[in-house]
């Protein structure tokens, strides 16, 4: 399954340029508010004509100026959740499911597989006023899933939700992107989010698609940081959880070395994402003695982007990835950072916020 979007839209102060493609999983879209992430997704439910373009679903168009093709949105078979559940108050949670299924044919997942994948099962008889904002978005996905979608868009489906109720739902939403073999628009300007779910992230500034790529690949890009927002700048990793030791550390292995973390609750052998923040990395050209910094990786200087203020981006190949740190000019200059030298990564274990180690499910 993919989809192929490429759309101009004005309204009238207001231009959008959109061409990206997406493949099964998370295809993030972020952007800045007013950014055009809403349009977007809108114009690929049908909710929204756009001016000129053209967008397809595995090369069949659901809209095509060219060819005046532009099918209604019931006719679209698309899933979409918006940031409140918008479930029918009278319904019980499994009359809220079966009426995502009422028009369609057979689901693509088994209405038992969904209840499972999100946990429903316990829920099923309670009406939406018994249910916490978590378990009411995990509702609206599962009816959007049974109405057997060749797409889901999902918009800001976790901004009215608390921290906990958001530590809730990633989970459920990793299993998800692995495993439901969909391509999923997920509109979202919270960085944290992105990061545990994208394959795929489309960088949106002023209506106009400034970078689209593969998430690991534009997250270490350090000439996208001002985009991204510098307290959120940070690389992503993929590790394996080897051992957790008595004293609740977690031990992971990575393609540049081994990393330390509080308790992950992983078994050992689980795959893993980790996003480490670029404002928490510091350098040193010697491997450091006497600290107490558990995480030293020895890696690569590749970029250094010296920023317009007191700050510097450096881009750090770490075995098959990279990283990104975040130190000052002044620091990179003293160092004599340039691409090609050899130095130490220094990550606190403390620094990797529980939120920032994300599953990787085998859709084996
Ligand atoms: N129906 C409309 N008429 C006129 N302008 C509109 C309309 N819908 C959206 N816009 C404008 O288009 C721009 C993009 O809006 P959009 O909702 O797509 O942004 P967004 O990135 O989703 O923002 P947010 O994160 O705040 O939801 C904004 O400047 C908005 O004011």
């Amino acid at each position: 399954m993919s989809i192929s979007v490429d759309i101009t839209h004005d309204f009238g102060g207001f231009q959008l340029r959109a061409a990206f493609e997406a493949g099964e999983g998370v295809t993030a879209i972020f952007g800045r508010s007013g950014s055009g992430k809403t349009t977007i997704i809108n114009a690929v439910a049908g909710l929204l004509k756009p001016q000129a373009g053209r967008i397809t679903v595995n090369g069949s168009p659901l809209f095509d100026s060219a060819a005046r093709i532009d099918m209604p949105t019931h006719k679209r078979r698309v899933g979409y959740v918006f940031q409140d559940a918008r479930l029918f108050p009278h319904l019980t949670v499994l009359q809220n499911l079966r009426y995502g299924a009422r028009f369609h044919r057979r689901p693509t997942l088994p209405q038992d597989d969904i209840i499972q994948m999100l946990g429903l099962a316990p829920l099923l008889s309670r009406h939406p006023t018994a249910l916490s904002g978590g378990e009411k978005q995990r509702v609206a996905i599962g009816r959007a899933l049974l109405s057997a979608p060749d797409l889901l868009l999902m918009d800001e489906p976790l901004a009215a939700l608390d921290t906990a109720r958001k530590d809730e739902i990633l989970p459920y939403l990793e299993r998800l992107r692995d495993t439901a073999g969909l391509p999923i628009l997920y509109v979202s300007h919270a960085m944290t989010e992105v990061a545990r779910l994208a394959n795929t992230l489309v960088l949106l500034e002023n209506g106009a698609v400034r970078r689209a790529g593969p998430l690991a690949d534009l997250l270490s890009d350090p000439d996208l940081a001002p985009l991204i927002g510098l307290r959120d700048t940070g690389a992503v990793l993929t590790a394996r959880v080897t051992t957790h030791h008595p004293d609740g550390l977690t031990e992971l292995a990575c393609s540049g070395g081994a990393l330390l973390l509080p308790r992950v609750q992983a078994a050992p052998g689980s795959p893993l994402r980790v996003r480490i923040h670029a404002h928490e990395i510091m350098l040193s050209l010697t491997a450091p003695t006497g600290i107490s910094a558990l995480n030293v990786l020895p890696v690569t200087v590749e970029q250094v982007r010296m920023g317009d203020g007191p700050g510097a981006i450096v881009r750090l190949r770490c075995g098959q990835e990279h990283l990104l740190a975040r130190v000052t000019r002044r620091s990179a200059t003293a160092m004599g950072l340039v691409p090609g030298l050899p130095c130490h990564a220094i990550v606190k274990s403390v620094s990797v916020a529980q939120g920032d180690v994300g599953a990787l499910h085998s859709t084996a």
